[in-house]
């Protein structure tokens, strides 16, 4: 089976983001409520039910595999999912596999990421400010995130930060991230709140819009916007001060729909062809049904068929678009 995946519109899907848990170890604001309830561990795709899982997308074209979560490096033995997806690297057919991560682990597993073959990190930070950390995440510690985006850059992975724009908070601590970030040789992502699973609080509250923050942004810096990408949906500039890019994640205010490449697949095998529909299909019963992969490959296939055009996010005060929590799926 070698044929490329092709949606309805034309789309030709060429990135995997797999999530391995849905168990973290914060408790982002935005994210998730104080009290969630996991999948059990019993439901879960082992490591090598996810392995196969992502050499058949790998089989059909795919070129890029993220590893998210939950937070993806607290799955028990993660390191030798990625030890064993790295021969996609060595035999050309992936270009890229990386992680998204909140980077607590990241000084623990740096070395071993590197090793496998992973050449940049997406890492959660919303604020430098310590108390304020600990508020955003309901429990981090800030310092113990800095010290594994030290390990990550000694380990010679590239980093670039993901910050939630968060309303009363990010417009004023967004110049001294672009600081740290470019003064560190980082990119900085700037993603807009999306209406995602309660959080336990109102997401009127949180949202912020990009276009808001890049005129609190353009009051201090120089931006040049550029054709660059990094196969995920960002838009990036130049900051002509720091020499670095600055990402902008609009799924809100500027849909980036017509030009998705991507699905996802969560930690106990289900397929979602879009992360702002219910859409989905059981590959874990094919997977399980039998050790070839026909069947695999058909509920592949008849999945990206019917891939969504597009999301249908609306931030409405009192309700999320959906019930499904970003952490379900990885963002
Ligand atoms: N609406 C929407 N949001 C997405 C999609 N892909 C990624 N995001 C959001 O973008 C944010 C950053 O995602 P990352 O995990 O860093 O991945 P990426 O943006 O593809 O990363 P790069 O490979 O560095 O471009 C997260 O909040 C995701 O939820 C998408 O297809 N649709
Ligand atoms: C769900 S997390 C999973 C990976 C890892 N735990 C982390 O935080 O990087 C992936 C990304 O989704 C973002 N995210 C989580 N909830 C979101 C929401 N409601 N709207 C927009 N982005 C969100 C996070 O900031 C993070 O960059
Ligand atoms: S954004 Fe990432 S770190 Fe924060 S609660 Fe969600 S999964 Fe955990
Ligand atoms: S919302 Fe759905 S269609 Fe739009 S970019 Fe994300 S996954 Fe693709």
């Amino acid at each position: 089976m070698s044929c490329a995946l092709t949606d309805g519109f034309g789309r030709r899907i060429t990135y995997l983001r797999l999530s391995v848990t849905d168990r973290c170890d914060l408790r982002c604001v935005y994210c998730m409520s104080e009290d969630m309830t996991f999948v059990p561990r019993r439901d879960l795709l082992s490591l090598e039910e996810l392995d196969r899982l992502a050499a058949a997308f790998v089989a059909r074209g795919v070129t890029k595999i993220r590893i998210t979560g939950g937070e993806p490096l607290v799955r028990k033995g993660i390191m030798t999912l990625f030890g064993s997806l790295s021969r996609h690297l060595a035999d050309g057919r992936l270009q890229e596999l990386t992680l998204t991560t909140n980077g607590t682990l990241l000084a623990t597993h740096a070395e071993a990421l590197a090793a496998s073959g992973v050449r940049r990190v997406n890492v959660s930070l919303d604020t430098l400010d310590p108390s304020r950390f600990r508020t955003i995440t309901r429990r981090g510690t800030l310092g113990v995130v800095m010290d594994g985006l030290r390990a990550a850059r000694e380990a010679g992975l590239r980093v670039k930060l993901n910050t939630v724009a968060l309303k009363g908070i990010t417009e004023t601590e967004i110049h001294d991230l672009i600081a740290f970030a470019h003064g560190n040789d980082m990119d900085l992502t700037l993603i807009e709140t999306m209406p995602l699973g309660d959080v336990g609080a109102d997401r009127t509250d949180q949202y912020l819009p990009l276009t808001t923050l890049r005129r609190i942004i353009e009051s201090r810096w120089t931006l040049a916007d550029t054709a660059e990408r990094s196969g995920g949906p960002a838009r990036y500039a130049r900051i002509r001060e720091t020499g670095g890019r600055i990402g902008f994640i609009t799924p809100m205010s500027h849909s980036f729909c017509e030009s998705c490449n991507r699905v996802r697949v969560s930690a106990t095998g289900t397929l979602y062809t879009c992360l702002g529909r219910e859409d989905r299909t059981d590959l874990r019963a094919a997977l399980r049904g039998s050790e070839a992969d026909e069947a695999l490959h058909a509920a592949i296939d008849g999945a990206i068929r019917t891939k969504p055009r597009g999301h249908d996010f609306r931030i409405e005060r009192g309700r999320p678009a959906l019930a499904r929590h970003m952490s379900a799926l990885g963002g």
